[in-house]
């Protein structure tokens, strides 16, 4: 029995990455301490090798986490330990971290790695949210976010089908909120924009759908996954036992081809770390801001301003420039709270696994 890793997005790029004599699995869900992987022999439940957990001890951004490819080690009959976490090509990385220019992440022992190597981020908005038209500062965040992670950002505007009239004139408004980014209506109710949706993830793609609760993101998840998800994937299919259904619900196997990646962190996800996000979801007021006659203008009544002149002559609406503000704002203010936060919140947790390796034994190297 085995499992084909190309549709769990294994690729020659990261097979060229993989250590020589290595098992390559890709990380369905993780415990602390352990990992349940998909290997082409099957799943297994994998401890990390001791230098996995010191790396992760010193930066907890080394952790592995779901999505991530990892190179097992074989220790015994059916016996594997994780040995290595593959380079990440993308990552949605909570505290402080930084990016550095090749794209690797450099932690500064805060971080920590909510998912990996998503291609795609849909950001689902809901056409019609209670008594409330969709939410464009919302998608603005998310989409920053989105790029902030690595992965490309795709707008759903979910929940179409309560929007008989004028919803051409909200997609307008909603790409305005996200130049350069690909934007649909979906309905998961009456399926439209569905197979569209799915079609995002051909070649075995991973996915993840930030958005609000309530923007039908469950709902979307079932209509990819098609009817029965745990029955009818492909991956599982080739393996053919019918057994452990329950990893699948964080790294879920779409019947159309593709995966997407559901976990409580990533549902929860805010406003973090979206210094580079931010800019390039406001690349129409950055690339103006570049003719300001200063070079730190603030766009609040300078001199020679080239983002207020765009303001008075109608090129830039205002509500954009509010958004920007209040964005920058917010980053400022979220960056300090978290990193206050998470310090403490990592110092605790490893705590517990530090005592917990001791009580076994199991940090002896
Ligand atoms: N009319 C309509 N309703 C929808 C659609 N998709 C979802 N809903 C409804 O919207 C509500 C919320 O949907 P969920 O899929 O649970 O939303 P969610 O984003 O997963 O919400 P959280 O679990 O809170 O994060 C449910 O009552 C759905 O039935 C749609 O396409 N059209
Ligand atoms: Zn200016």
């Amino acid at each position: 029995m085995s499992y084909d890793l190309s549709l769990l997005g294994w690729t020659d790029l990261r097979a060229a990455e993989l250590p020589d004599g290595a098992v390559p699995a890709r990380v369905a869900r993780v415990d602390r301490g352990a990992a349940e992987v998909i290997a082409t022999d099957g799943q297994h439940h994998v401890r990390y090798a001791a230098h996995v957990r010191r790396a992760a001890a010193a930066d907890p951004v080394a952790l592995p986490c779901v999505g991530d490819w990892a190179a097992l080690r074989w220790l015994s009959e059916g016996r594997y330990e994780l040995d290595a976490v593959l380079p990440r090509t993308t990552a949605f990385v909570r505290g402080g971290v930084s990016r550095d220019s090749v794209g690797g992440l450099s932690g500064d022992g805060q971080g920590q790695v909510l998912a990996a190597n998503v291609d795609i981020v849909f950001v689902a908005e809901p056409a019609m949210h209670a008594t409330d038209f969709a939410d464009l500062a919302r998608i603005e965040r998310l989409v920053a976010l989105a790029w902030e992670s690595g992965g490309t950002p795709v707008v759903l505007v979910t929940k179409s089908d309560l929007f008989e009239h004028g919803l051409d004139g909200l997609l307008d408004d909603v790409r305005t909120a996200a130049p350069g980014v690909d934007v649909h209506a979906v309905s998961s109710l009456h399926g439209d924009g569905v197979e569209l949706a799915a079609s995002y993830l051909a070649g075995s793609r991973t996915a993840v759908i930030l958005g609000p609760s309530g923007a039908g993101k469950s709902t979307l998840v079932n209509a990819l996954a098609g009817k029965e998800v745990m029955e009818t994937q492909r991956v599982r299919a080739a393996d053919g036992r019918g057994r452990h259904t329950t990893v699948h619900r964080e790294l879920i196997p779409l019947a159309r081809g593709g995966l997407l990646i559901d976990t409580p962190g990533i549902r929860r996800i805010g406003l973090y770390d979206m210094g580079d996000g931010v800019d390039r979801v406001f690349s129409d007021i950055e690339s103006l801001a570049e003719d300001c006659r200063f070079g730190d203008c603030g766009h609040t009544g300078e001199p020679g301003c080239a983002v207020l002149a765009a303001l008075e002559r109608g090129e830039l609406p205002e509500r954009r420039l509010e958004s920007w503000r209040k964005l920058q704002r917010e980053a400022l203010w979220m960056a300090s709270r978290t990193d206050a936060r998470l310090r403490k919140e990592q110092q605790n947790k490893w705590k517990v696994i530090h005592k917990e390796m001791r009580r076994t034994g199991r940090n002896r190297p």
